[in-house]
């Protein structure tokens, strides 16, 4: 947590030291740390999609919960010849057939129940039919294309720890194995607030006005974070709309671009000591991104509390503040774990800056070009975002990588 004299301290030029800020690795941490999962909700397979499962899966049945045939073809008990005695296809009980006896074979569909007494199913096409006498081609051995009952689970047995991303394997899974719904945790609710007066929803930029890169930048990327998002408005420049917006807002972070800075229109300073929010970050040592915030908004409900992540209005340090703030508390709140850190080597040198570390837009293990803090073109292409430490890497050095937005 950064002291809370440093919130008064001036804001410094752009690449001097930054005295009050906290290092990146720190920063990272106090925001995972900031958050706690948010409460364990049940919601349909269909609507759990996405979740992270609060509660292990365990098996409802066993998996086959019965005897099932693997093969359209024939069940049979004992060596044959056999007797045709009936069929069977996928969703009959059985039970006109009752138990098979040696010598008895029953016409079967894949999936059907395979009744008790067959010792194997004979596929159709190893089979011939004379009259009602069934003959096999080939030998064929006990239990043979029979899924035995209990073969992928038993009742009871845990298929999957609370802390899985519900994938759709996940969800048929669950339905396979009995569930109408599962116990997940919540999905944390966003607002995305964008401030700049300058900025255009649409057309060329024109008359010293810029179009708005952050709003279809960042509102996708929160989809594949696990967020939901209530909201995206664009706030202008006026303290008002953007305190009335931050109050009233029902997410569970809010997130705001641009203002973080000193300018003559940066309010988001202003607002978090006008709500008495506890700063959590105020800067990071790192770049672009350094003028990114945390805090934590005074709540209804203690402890609950709401959280506003404000990153800085350069495209691309918005970035560095998602990856360095929003995306490890939205990790936390959804309930995932973190990732263990992935290192690669680096196919060039990367220069680093003096004291604070790099987020370095990368191809394979090069980074690239055209990766200002103002622009995106890199970032367009880049497969992952290197975090290079203060004094750079030289080539073959391992570099940690983090994932680039999806
Ligand atoms: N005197 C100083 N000036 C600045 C410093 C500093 O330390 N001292 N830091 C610079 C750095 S680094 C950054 S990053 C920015 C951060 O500024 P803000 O967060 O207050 O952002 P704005 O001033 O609103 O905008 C900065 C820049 O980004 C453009 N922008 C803003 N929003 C969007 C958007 N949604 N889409 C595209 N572009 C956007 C905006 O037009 C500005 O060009 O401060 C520096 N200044
Ligand atoms: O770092 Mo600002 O945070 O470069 O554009």
């Amino acid at each position: 947590m950064v002291p809370r004299e440093s919130r008064t301290v001036p804001r410094p030029e752009p690449h001097a030291p930054v005295p009050s800020a906290l290092g990146w690795p720190e920063a990272r941490a106090t925001a995972r740390a900031a958050g706690r999962p948010l409460p364990a909700v049940s919601r349909t397979l269909h609507h759990a999609r996405d979740h992270v499962l609060a509660r292990p899966i365990v098996a409802l049945t066993d998996l086959p919960s019965f005897d099932t045939s693997a093969m359209d073809g024939w069940a049979v008990a004992g060596p044959g010849p056999w007797r045709v005695r009936g069929r069977l296809l996928a969703g009959d009980s059985g039970g006109e057939i009752g138990v098979m006896r040696d010598g008895d074979a029953v016409e079967i569909a894949t999936g059907a129940r395979v009744p008790h007494g067959a010792t194997a199913v004979l596929r159709s096409e190893q089979s011939r039919v004379e009259g009602r006498t069934l003959f096999a081609d080939a030998h064929i051995q006990q239990g043979t294309d029979i899924r035995a009952c209990g073969q992928e689970c038993r009742r009871g047995d845990e298929l999957l720890p609370a802390g899985t991303t519900v994938t759709p394997g996940v969800t048929g899974l669950a339905a396979a194995s009995g569930y109408d719904e599962l116990v997940v945790v919540d999905r944390p609710r966003v607002e995305l607030l964008v401030l700049g007066d300058e900025l255009l929803d649409s057309g060329l930029p024109r008359e010293g006005r810029i179009r708005d890169a952050l709003g279809p930048l960042i509102t996708p990327w929160l989809r594949t974070l696990g967020a939901d998002l209530l909201r995206v408005r664009r706030v202008g420049d006026n303290p008002d709309t953007l305190r009335a917006h931050v109050s009233g807002s029902r997410a569970d972070v809010v997130i705001t671009t641009g203002g973080t800075a000193d300018g003559p229109r940066d309010h988001v300073h202003r607002l978090l000591a006008e709500l008495a929010a506890d700063v959590l970050v105020d800067g990071v040592a790192v770049r672009p991104g350094h003028p990114m915030l945390l805090a934590h908004l005074p709540g209804e409900r203690p402890g609950a509390g709401r959280y506003l992540v404000g990153l800085p209005g350069n495209p691309l340090a918005a970035v560095a503040g998602m990856l360095t703030l929003a995306v490890p508390l939205l990790r936390r709140l959804s309930g995932r774990p973190e990732p263990r850190p992935r290192r690669i080597r680096a196919g060039a040198d990367i220069a680093g800056h003096p004291h604070d570390t790099r987020l370095v837009p990368m191809r394979g293990d090069r980074p690239l070009a055209f990766a200002g803090p103002a622009m995106l073109r890199g970032l367009a292409v880049a497969d992952r975002i290197a975090v290079v430490p203060p004094g750079g890497v030289r080539v073959g050095d391992p570099v940690e990588v983090l994932a680039a937005p999806r």
